[in-house]
């Protein structure tokens, strides 16, 4: 929820804005709007032009539905076109700043609330070049939560990275020769806690270009495998061949923990070591002028290349780096802090769960406890910001479900609704699909896969037109889940005619 501000008043007062999914938005309006229909209109400002005399503006501030960057918004209820009739309607037409994506505000009543639905029209430009103004590291930080949830301490640290990071880029034409050099940020956490999550809502914060790689494809030029050139043709492809905007986009490579010497002694079969690889990525994640083969072929097979120099390029590693709080514990055993005793079996003596041990351990990781892991020294170096993430709990999984803006709940809840059919959660199902993730040991990956499981035959039935006039709607109990081992029955698909209850869950719940 947002509030928005009626600008031009002593009195301010407050609407309620309540998000529908991204795209769709909901406008109430707290105040009765008695006031303000019927051509009372006593609680708004009335801003009169010479050419538009006679019309009304409501100026408000409101967060763009797609970026969720905060952008000024004049309602009127002005025709668009002056050889259209004056309906009294009010409506906007705005395009974000930020992203630069075109809306219109099309109200559908303003008696007794001001309602209507944010509908995107285009997007223009995907990215500007330098993100104007830089988002405040406040600003990044409350965006993240309303996407990720938990990982308070990473979002602080993230976000006054990037914050700084977009920052040192407005600095390019200064003459002072003081000049901030670029931090790179390195991720640790296990799988499914939402580091790729992290990395790609911030580069929708900052609205630049983002790509995603995959350590373990990488490989040095001449080897079966993608050439580390292949990660800036992704981010120049995002900026739709835009160099100077793919200059300054987000670049997140996953699974670094797996070009570690640890990895390459578990045989991965690569034909480089997984060390080759690091010192082929350590120019670009500096500051260096690659060239990019044009169409993403190979360079020895290609004529043409683009340069993209890689100074402005954000990049954020993420591994799960399994068992890296050992090692941790064990130079922090080594500086003493232990008296001798190691620090997890200390902290677990004191009643600390396991997870709660690992993340405070991860918490602390410096740089030598990953070349202690098999980063090499110069690979470190290139990245002075660490963030450990932990693994969810079982709370925050079931948070992950209901919470954030693209939450899976309201995501399946839509999917239903485009067939007109209400989908219904109880309590207990949701935190019963969220024990049956933590007992999965995927994170919030696996929360996905159970609702799948779940859905699937209700998805399967509803869109036959035959019966959908005939549902009320579809359950999720406890029973549809079914316990933390063992499958439910399956969503209840529940008709009008009263004791009718059909489709998968017929047979074994009633
Ligand atoms: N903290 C979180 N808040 C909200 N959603 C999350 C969170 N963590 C994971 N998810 C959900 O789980 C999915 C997978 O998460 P993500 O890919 O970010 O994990 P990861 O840590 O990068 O895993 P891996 O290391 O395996 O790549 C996301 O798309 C998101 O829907």
């Amino acid at each position: 929820m947002v509030s928005i501000v009626r600008s031009g008043s002593g009195r301010v007062m407050r609407w309620l804005l309540v998000y529908h999914n991204q795209y769709h938005t909901l406008w109430s309006l707290k105040k009765n709007m008695d006031d303000c229909v019927g051509g009372k209109r006593r609680g708004f400002e009335q801003q009169r032009r010479h050419k538009w005399e006679g019309y009304d503006e409501i100026r408000g501030e409101v967060n763009c539905p797609r970026c969720s960057n905060q952008m000024p918004l004049i309602f009127s209820n002005r025709p668009f076109l002056s050889s259209i009739q004056d309906n009294g309607m009010y409506q906007a037409l705005k395009i974000c700043p930020f992203c630069k994506t075109a809306f219109y505000f099309r109200p559908h009543k303003l008696f007794p609330f001001l309602h209507g639905s944010f509908i995107e029209i285009a997007r223009l430009n995907n990215h500007s070049p330098t993100p104007n103004p830089s988002p405040t590291p406040k600003h990044i930080f409350h965006v993240l939560n309303q996407f990720v949830v938990g990982h308070h301490k990473a979002k602080r640290v993230l976000s006054v990275a990037v914050y700084n990071h977009y920052n040192r880029i407005r600095l390019k034409d200064d003459d002072d020769s003081v000049q901030p050099e670029k931090s790179n940020v390195l991720l640790i956490g296990p799988t499914g806690s939402g580091k790729t999550l992290l990395a790609k809502t911030l580069a929708r914060i900052v609205n630049v270009p983002f790509a995603i790689v995959d350590a373990t494809t990488l490989t040095q030029a001449g080897y079966v495998g993608e050439d580390v050139e292949s990660i800036l043709y992704k981010l120049l492809l995002e900026a739709d061949f835009n160099v100077e905007v793919a200059q300054q986009g987000i670049v997140y490579i996953d699974e670094v923990d797996k070009i570690t010497k640890k990895a390459d002694s578990l045989n991965t079969g690569r034909d480089v070591s997984g060390e080759c690889v690091q010192q082929a990525l350590l120019k670009m994640l500096e500051s260096t002028v690659v060239s990019v083969p044009d169409k993403g072929a190979r360079k020895l097979l290609s004529g043409d290349s683009i340069l993209i120099d890689t100074k402005n390029i954000l990049f954020i590693c993420g591994g799960a780096f399994v068992n890296l709080e050992k090692t941790i514990s064990e130079r922090r055993q080594d500086s003493s802090i232990g008296f001798g005793v190691p620090v997890r079996a200390n902290m677990k003596d004191c009643g600390f769960t396991d997870s709660v041990v690992t993340s405070s351990l991860l918490e602390n990781v410096e740089s030598a406890d990953l070349i202690a892991y098999g980063l090499i020294p110069e690979f470190v170096g290139r990245f002075p910001i660490l963030a450990g993430v932990s693994a969810l709990n079982e709370e925050q999984l079931f948070q992950v479900l209901v919470e954030p803006k693209n939450a899976l709940i309201k995501q399946y809840k839509k999917m239903f609704k485009m067939n007109n059919v209400n989908l219904h959660f109880t309590d207990d199902s949701l935190r019963l699909i969220a024990k049956k993730a933590m007992a999965k040991n995927t994170g919030a990956r696996g929360l996905r896969a159970l609702l799948e499981d779940v859905l699937t035959e209700a998805m399967f039935e509803i869109p036959d037109k035959a019966h959908m006039d005939k549902i009320k709607g579809v359950l999720v109990d406890e029973e549809a889940v079914g316990s933390v081992n063992g499958p439910g029955c399956g969503a209840k698909i529940l008709y009008r005619d009263d004791d009718e209850l059909e489709g998968p869950a017929r047979a074994t719940c009633l």
